[in-house]
């Protein structure tokens, strides 16, 4: 079968999109490793699959798969890019969509400036259902991984993220760290490893070790964890820039209970075929 497929990305976070509206696909963790693979296959981060809704008050339902074959629950960059390959694909002609994920319906408004606004939703912060092994719910956590006592935010968006603060994430040792906390045995689902820079109230570099994929150019959902974690500790304000490796992100959060707004581009790269 050739299967027909559009590269994207997200701030250098990069996606195999997939229209499985229009063209019956069956996902395989092997499939998906196969797709994701920059020497053997096309080669990204994710592979996003598109397909119709399995409930009523939805538009579209929207998986999402790691270069590794996994499965998971949200992708921030992914979803802009969603919503922009939807539109530019005819498959629906609504700025306002509303979509299924494997963690619930997410909103997202494609802006006539051609930016996306996503509302990723309330950010889970009870450690049983990031899901990360604490016996309470803390601002952060002693952890200990190679030899070293470290402090983590610890939110899920969706998906489980733990946020580090960094004096500056040139040096951060994201290579070590990242990999070690990424399979913590306190993460029980493994966890994406976010280093945080504060600049000032206004402003964060961040840079993301993501489970199932390494370090990667962004991260959409890392940047709405910072943006929680770094809030919870005051250090900074409800609407932040955050700096990724391949470009900025505005989020917003007005505390608790109240969701992480998400705004940012997505590039359509090229469209190709593949015979799987
Ligand atoms: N790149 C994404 C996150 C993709 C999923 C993540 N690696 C996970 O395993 O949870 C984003 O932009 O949010």
């Amino acid at each position: 079968m050739l299967l027909r497929f559009t590269k994207m990305h997200g701030l250098g976070n990069d996606f195999v999109v997939i229209d499985g509206v229009s063209q019956g696909v069956t996902m395989t963790p092997e499939l998906a490793r196969k797709l994701g693979d920059r020497r053997f296959g096309i080669g990204c981060d994710q592979i996003l699959l598109v397909e119709p809704p399995t409930t009523h008050d939805v538009d579209f339902r929207y998986r999402i798969f790691n270069q590794d074959g996994s499965e998971v629950e949200q992708c921030g960059n992914g979803a802009r890019c969603f919503a922009k390959f939807v539109r530019d694909r005819h498959l629906t002609g609504k700025s306002d969509i509303r979509v299924e994920t494997a963690s619930g319906i997410i909103t997202l408004h494609v802006r006539r400036n051609n930016l996306i606004e996503v509302n990723m939703g309330v950010p889970v912060l009870e450690p049983e259902k990031i899901p990360f092994l604490a016996d309470h719910r803390q601002t952060r956590y002693p952890i200990e991984v190679l030899g070293q006592q470290l402090l983590v935010g610890a939110v899920s968006m969706g998906n489980p993220h733990v946020v580090l603060n960094v004096e500056s994430t040139a040096t951060a040792p994201v290579d070590t760290l990242g990999p070690a906390l990424e399979g913590h045995a306190l993460f029980p689902n493994r966890v994406n490893v976010g280093f945080m820079e504060v600049l000032n109230r206004h402003e964060i570099n961040l840079r993301v070790y993501e489970r199932g994929a390494g370090e990667t150019l962004a991260c959409g959902t890392g940047a709405c964890a910072a943006a929680v974690a770094g809030q919870l500790q005051d250090l900074i304000d409800s609407t932040v820039t955050v700096n990724l490796p391949g470009g900025s992100l505005e989020v917003s959060w007005s505390g608790e209970g109240e969701p992480v707004i998400m705004t940012g581009s997505a590039t359509t790269v090229f469209h190709g075929r593949i015979r799987i």
